[in-house]
């Protein structure tokens, strides 16, 4: 998407070095970091510089390529998926593409495995790309349609970042809100801020700023608040593990989103790219691991201070111990529909299978 003057992904080539934008940094700051080591990879990762469930893929992908140049034997690829594996436990793309890399470079011999792990990860990042396109247009249809019905701006609330930071480029739930502004539909959208880190404050707000689309930023708690008053059309909101059910895990906060939604009649929409659905758990609540950070996150916010400075600030006492679980599951039986790239499935497990049936039972 566009950045001031230029045209950047979330993860790029260039002169054969991997770039990434620190994600840590924004919206304050614009800084560009190459990935020179497996381990700069796995960091990258780890510390939240990349996040969002497909570019956590998609980084881990070229983290094995990176891997690869160090050491393209059969014990380097297994050490790769190792060390990157461990990263961070529930966006499932994480194992999705680490698989994918293995099931690839497998059969080669060590001598062509860099130059293939390299093609192989761009590959991986084109194909989220053509995927979050087709989202936003499957999307698009959804909010034209509210826009006809209603005659006027369409209000979409959304929480975390599903953007184009989140994915390589366009994002998931941001896609067809990117389409409808496209597409000339007015829009408005709510950005929760989300708590702890803030990733709606510092990073969809400041996407939707930079696209020029109307936002507001809310606190996480006005959402049912602003629902009962008829001030939301609809939610988007993304995923990092989608069950073969259709339960929804996500950034933590969305499962009271959604019940906020069901008792209002709003529609609560997930975009879902399929290698976010993990067909391999089959209760939600019980099965996906819930990555739970440091409580320091919660103890401190991150911003720019009165003297132009980034840091922190301590918001509690210091003996008030915090727990900070960083995703939750929504039911499937809260989710008006899983917004895919093939199309808009109902969150059921015959609507997934029906979508998706070359990849049921895997
Ligand atoms: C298209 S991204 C979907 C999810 O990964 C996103 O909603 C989210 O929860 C991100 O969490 P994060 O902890 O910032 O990696």
């Amino acid at each position: 998407m566009k950045v001031g003057q230029g045209h950047y992904r979330s993860i790029w080539v260039e002169d054969g070095a991997v770039r990434i934008i620190d994600q840590t940094r924004l919206p304050h700051e614009f800084v560009v970091v190459t990935l020179g080591t497996l381990e700069e990879a796995a960091t990258a990762i780890r510390d939240m510089w990349v996040r969002g469930a497909p570019l956590i893929g998609a980084t881990a992908a070229y983290g094995v390529a990176i891997a690869m140049r160090e050491d393209a034997s059969d014990a380097g690829l297994a050490r790769a998926h190792e060390v990157l594996v461990k990263t961070r436990p529930t966006a499932v793309n994480l194992r999705w593409a680490l698989e994918e890399m293995a099931r690839f470079l497998m059969p080669l011999a060590p001598s062509a495995r860099a130059d293939a792990a390299m093609s192989r990860a761009a590959g991986i990042a084109d194909e989220d790309v053509a995927i979050n396109a087709a989202i936003g247009t499957h999307g698009l249809g959804i909010i034209r349609e509210i826009a006809e019905r209603k005659g006027g701006v369409v209000n979409i609330l959304t929480h975390c970042n599903a953007g184009w930071l989140a994915t390589v480029d366009w994002g998931t739930a941001t896609a067809p809100i990117y389409k409808a502004h496209l597409a000339g539909i007015a829009v408005h959208v709510w950005v929760d801020e989300t708590r702890p880190r803030n990733q709606g404050a510092h990073l969809t707000a400041w996407e939707m700023a930079s696209h020029g689309i109307s936002h507001k930023l809310i606190v996480d708690n006005a959402g049912g608040h602003l629902m009962q008053h008829g001030e939301v059309d609809m939610v988007i909101v993304g995923t990092d593990r989608t069950t073969a059910q259709g339960d929804v895990c996500n950034k933590i906060g969305t499962y009271l989103k959604a019940l906020a939604a069901r008792d209002n009649g709003v529609p609560f929409y997930v975009a879902l790219p399929s290698p976010t659905i993990d067909w391999r758990v089959r209760d939600g609540v019980r099965e996906i691991p819930i990555e739970e950070r440091s409580g320091d996150e919660v103890s401190f916010v991150q911003g720019k201070l009165a003297d132009g400075t980034v840091g922190r600030l301590r918001i509690s006492p210091e003996a008030t111990p915090a727990a900070n679980p960083a995703f939750d599951v929504t039911p499937a039986r809260l989710v008006t529909g899983l917004i895919t790239e093939r199309g808009v499935a109902p969150a059921t497990a015959d609507g997934l299978a029906a979508m998706f049936p070359d990849r049921e039972g895997q």
